[in-house]
Order: C-alpha cells, then structure tokens, then sequence
C-alpha cells in the first residue's frame, strides 16, 4: 500500500474522537526553500508516533506549525480536535496545556532549582490548577514517575546529562498532557541513558495513556518507542509503516535511515 492508500485507510477508519493530531496538505515555504509540500500525518489516542528526517527536512518547521508557532502556507493542522488556524492566543496557550514538550538539551532554567523548573508550567497555565495551592504533591509525583524525587531542591548544574534529560520529561508530564512532543529525546546520551529515557517515556504513556509524537534521528530509540514511523522526504510523508516495514524496503531513500 502506497503513503497516500494509506493515510486514506487511516482517515476512514479513525473517529474524530481518536485523532490527536491531523495534519493535511500543509506546505510551508522560506523564499525558494520549499520546506513543506503537502505533508500529511495523523496521531491516534494512545500512539506512539515517530517522525524521522535527515537534518534540515523540516520536522521542526512541522512541530511549530502544530503548536501555533508558525504559520503555514497552506493546509489543515488540527491538534486535540482544535484547528490551530482558527485559534485565537488565549485559546492557543490553553491547548498548550494539553501538550507537554520535551526540548533538545533538557533546556532546564539555570537559575531554577528542580522544584522550581516543574512549577513554570503549572504558573503560566495557572487556569488548569485552579484551586491547587500546594503545588509540592503534583511535583513528587513527576519526580516520582523518573525516579528523580531526592532531587528537588538541586540546582541543574548538580545534575548529570542523564538526570536533567529525565527532569524535563517529569517537567513535560506536570501539566498531565494528553500529548507529549519529544524532540530528540535521546540526542546526546549514552546508550544505556538513551535507554533509560526510552523505558521511561513508555511507562509514562502506560501510566497516563498519553499520545506522542518523537522527531528522532536514532534509529533504535524509533524501533523501540513507536508503533507507526514517518519517514519526511522532500517536505512530504514519504513513507509510512512500523520499522520491520521500512527497514524491508527496497528504496535508496528509506534505506538511508537505516544504513549502519
Ligand atoms: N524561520 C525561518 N526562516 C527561514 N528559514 C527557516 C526558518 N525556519 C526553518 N527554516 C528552514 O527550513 C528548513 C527546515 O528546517 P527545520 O529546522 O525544520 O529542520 P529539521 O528537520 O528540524 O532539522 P534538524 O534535524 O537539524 O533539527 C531549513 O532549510 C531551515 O533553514
């Protein structure tokens, strides 16, 4: 079956109510860079979506279009049953809330202690803890999730590479977002940490059920993680199907992502 057969099996067969992201025909463009041309991709409750593309394919520009960071030039991007096009900023902070990222690098406040860097989520989207004024149980429990709960009066410098990476996953689950956006979770670790993360991301979707969405380079954190991966070529969902799937395929441009 071909990306397009696909994604059209896909579409009929999934309710509204299980789509977590839609996005259809989006095309984004800088000058003559034609970064996105026609991409389509959709996340179901509960799914593990991977998104791979060599770098500079555009799999960022696609991450800030779903969160109403960029805008497009055209085409549809529906996140958690809300069309970012038609949001206006306070609706948009709110879906935000639904959505927890985990950044490149940990991108943890310096000047912040552990506590203190869980807390910003929950202080910007104030209107979601309503009526919680002891912020300390929700913390633990984050903490608790990556096994990090000594750690909360550190500051990040006291933390190895390992333990911030793990500290902003227990920041991204605070909000309890019903997505969770990874950004190369595993980039920079060894591999038994890059392990370690991976183990934890799949508990935490266990435990809460979350769906997410990885842009990953490494191959064996997308083998690992996802049941479905999308291979972005030439700004489209070039390919489409579960690691066995690709890693089988006989393509020069799917094979590069699995070369050794
Ligand atoms: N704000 C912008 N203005 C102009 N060009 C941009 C802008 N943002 C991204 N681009 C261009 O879009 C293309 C895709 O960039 P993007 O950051 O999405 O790549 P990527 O797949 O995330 O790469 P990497 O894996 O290296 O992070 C690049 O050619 C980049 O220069």
């Amino acid at each position: 079956m071909d990306v397009k057969e696909n994604i059209a099996t896909l579409q009929n067969s999934t309710t509204s109510e299980e789509v977590v992201v839609r996005i259809q025909d989006l095309y984004k463009s800088f000058g003559d860079n034609h970064v996105l041309n026609g991409f389509n991709m959709m996340l179901r409750k509960g799914e593990n979506l991977v998104v791979m593309g060599k770098s500079g394919s555009g799999k960022s520009v696609m991450i800030k279009c779903l969160v109403g960071l960029m805008t497009p030039d055209s085409g549809l991007v529906e996140v958690l049953g809300e069309d970012i096009a038609s949001l206006d900023q306070v609706d948009l902070d709110e879906l935000r809330s639904d959505i927890g990222f985990l950044f490149q690098g940990s991108a943890l406040y310096d000047s912040m202690t552990v506590r203190e860097n869980l807390e910003f989520p929950m202080r910007r989207h104030r209107k979601k803890f309503e009526g919680i004024t002891d912020t300390l149980p929700l913390v633990q429990e984050a903490l608790e999730n990556v096994g990090l709960a000594h750690t909360m009066d550190l500051m990040p410098e006291e933390l190895s590479g390992g333990m911030k990476r793990r500290i902003a996953l227990a920041r991204a689950i605070i909000l309890k977002p019903k997505l969770i956006l990874y950004d190369e979770p595993t980039s920079g670790l060894d591999p038994i940490t890059a392990k370690e993360i991976i183990g934890l991301m799949r508990s935490i979707q266990k435990k809460y059920g979350t769906s997410a969405l990885i842009i990953t380079h490494d191959v064996d954190c997308a083998r690992v993680i996802s049941e479905r991966m999308i291979l972005l070529v030439d700004g489209i969902n070039y390919a489409e199907g579960t690691y066995e799937e690709l890693v089988a395929s006989t393509d020069p441009k799917i094979n590069a992502f699995f070369k050794k």
